[in-house]
């Protein structure tokens, strides 16, 4: 070793190397502050105050105070019509919360001004975490082929929801058995959304599904880890960070890519005009949409396998987590609400309008009848949200956007928000609002139905009480343009999921509701909930 690097050696003392790592992270959190834009001061603010000193408190605060800000800033602004300000992860801007009376306002500015993409990117770190892979193209292939492939597809989602839920509920009409039930729940919703995603072979690989939930695991838990981190410094820190996802994405490659190459194969043979392929049709999921959607914008000779398969992680992510949480929240509801005889009721109206199926399989028309069930998982989104706030946007003209009511500017890299906690929780917007109310949105289509004249008006009002109707005061699918594009199959599967529970199984209340934890905005679902079934006598 030469007298120089024995010398460099001797001055890396422990404390030293501390202070260096110290200087550095304070360093960088003030590079990004810098880079943070600033909003006017006449918007009112919640949190602990402003300045450096203030940042970093609230940067700290937030993991434990986000909501009883919101809570505060609910009471104080929004209930009075003003946007206020409320402090936001550390790697992200505050975000101005909009009244709910300029949520139109929000929503109607077109893309290339308020983005939902880009604000979508910040908050899960995309850039980095969907391994470089742009998720418009699958986003907008699925805006555009879900809905209208909906109906063909529902006989093979029934028959999945049956198989999976008699495995993982079981088929005993003797015993009772105790599950966890968030284990349950992921033993249903992955296999029955990757139906529609991969298909009927696809879906039923346990170790396919296993690679899906892991990749969406890994995304939530390294946004916990990226938003605590300044932004200077994420292309350092998430090259370590998301290396779990590119290991799960490889595993789930091998396994999805001959599916992916025959089905490019024989859809390049059948548009070619092969004559073998005459009756041929590809199976309707989201892999032939990508491949059908690709042609149709023609770069098909671009689309990879890899590229697809990569293409199926947002959408895996978006809809896996999301339904597998709000399934869990609705038994935790339904099971310790108030009212002891939901279940029974919900049990006639499935067997009722089921036993009027004639083939056996829910039609469309059939479970758009299901009003009370679809009402009893409204109530439960309504009340059991998964976080306080499901529409952010980021403005992205450079020239920022005017709220012309307030009089206040939102300049380029604003972040701006909607409170679905507050909203869903407001007495003057649904009375008793810590209830779970089953019934709470069909009894008032009960009313209308059971009387004697009725006016067109009051029949669209009662119509916009259905599970996937989106509104200014119903928030869990978000609203306007961007709303969730699954949630029209997310209805469906969550009707077929409980009508099936309900008709086939006994399952035995729950004293108490145990309570979820929160991490800033987001909630950690009480994972260890068990729940007890019997296959009811008779059905099996
Ligand atoms: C109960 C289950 C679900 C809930 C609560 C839910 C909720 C949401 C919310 C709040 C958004 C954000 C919209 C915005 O920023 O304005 C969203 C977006 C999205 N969801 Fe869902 N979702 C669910 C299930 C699904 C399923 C099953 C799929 C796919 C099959 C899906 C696909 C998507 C996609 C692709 C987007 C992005 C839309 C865009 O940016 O234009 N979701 N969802």
């Amino acid at each position: 070793m030469t007298a120089v690097s024995s010398h460099v050696l001797e001055l890396l003392t422990p404390g030293r190397i501390t202070v260096a790592l110290l200087v550095f992270t304070v360093s960088s959190f003030i590079v990004d502050f810098t880079w943070k834009p600033r909003y006017p001061a006449s918007l009112p603010r919640v949190g602990f105050g402003g300045g450096i000193i203030g940042s970093v408190r609230n940067w700290l605060g937030y993991i434990t105070h986000f909501n009883a800000w919101v809570e505060e800033g609910y009471e104080k602004y929004t209930k009075h019509e003003r946007a206020y300000v409320v402090p936001s992860a550390p790697s992200r801007p505050q975000e101005i919360v909009v009244p709910r009376s300029q949520t139109s306002w929000l929503l109607e500015f077109p893309d290339r001004i308020v983005s939902a993409k880009e604000a979508h990117a910040d908050i899960m770190h995309s850039e980095f975490q969907f391994l470089q892979t742009d998720d418009d193209f699958p986003i907008t292939t699925l805006h555009k082929h879900l809905a209208r492939n909906l109906v063909g597809l529902l006989p093979g989602i029934q028959d999945d929801v049956h198989e999976s839920i008699d495995a993982t509920f079981g088929t005993d009409t003797d015993g009772w058995k105790k599950l966890n039930l968030w284990e349950a729940w992921l033993g249903i919703v992955p296999r029955v959304t990757n139906r529609a995603l991969v298909g009927k072979d696809m879906c039923k690989n346990k170790a396919f599904l296993d690679s899906q939930v892991a990749f969406a695991d890994a995304l939530v838990r390294n946004s916990f880890i990226l938003n605590m981190f300044p932004k200077i410094l994420h292309p350092i820190v998430a090259r370590f960070v998301v290396a779990p996802n590119w290991w799960t994405w490889r595993k789930s490659f091998t396994m999805i890519r001959p599916l992916i190459e025959q089905r490019q194969h024989d859809m390049a043979r059948k548009a070619g005009g092969d004559p073998e392929y005459d009756t041929w049709e590809p199976e309707e999921c989201l892999i032939t949409w990508m491949i059908r959607q690709a042609q149709a914008d023609g770069w098909a000779d671009k689309l990879e396998a890899s590229l697809i398969s990569k293409s199926l992680l947002p959408i895996e992510f978006a809809a896996i987590h999301t339904t597998v949480i709000t399934g869990h929240g609705l038994l935790l509801d339904l099971l310790s609400g108030p009212d002891e005889g939901v279940v029974g009721v919900l049990r006639d109206e499935a067997n009722q309008v089921f036993s009027e199926q004639k083939t056996g399989y829910w039609t469309k028309d059939g479970l758009s009848r299901l009003h009370r069930i679809d009402s009893a998982i409204r109530e439960s989104m309504r009340l059991s949200h998964f976080a306080t706030a499901l529409t952010h946007r980021k403005v992205v003209a450079k020239e920022g956007i005017t709220n012309a009511k307030e009089g206040w500017h939102a300049p380029y890299g604003s972040f701006l928000m909607l409170d679905l906690a507050g909203t869903h929780h407001d007495p003057d917007i649904y009375p008793e609002p810590y209830k779970y109310d089953a019934f709470r949105f069909s009894r008032a289509r009960e009313e209308f139905e059971a009387r004697q004249e009725k006016d067109a008006e009051e029949a669209l009002r009662i119509k916009r009480l259905g599970m996937v109707t989106t509104s200014d005061t119903y928030l869990p699918f978000s609203h306007g343009r961007h709303a969730c594009p699954g949630r029209f199959f997310v209805a469906h599967e969550l009707k077929m999921i409980l009508a099936y529970l309900v008709r086939n199984y006994e399952i035995r209340r729950i004293e108490q509701r145990p309570k979820p934890m929160w991490i800033g905005q987001t909630i950690v679902p009480p994972l260890e909930a068990t729940i007890e079934v019997r296959r009811r006598k008779g059905t099996a």
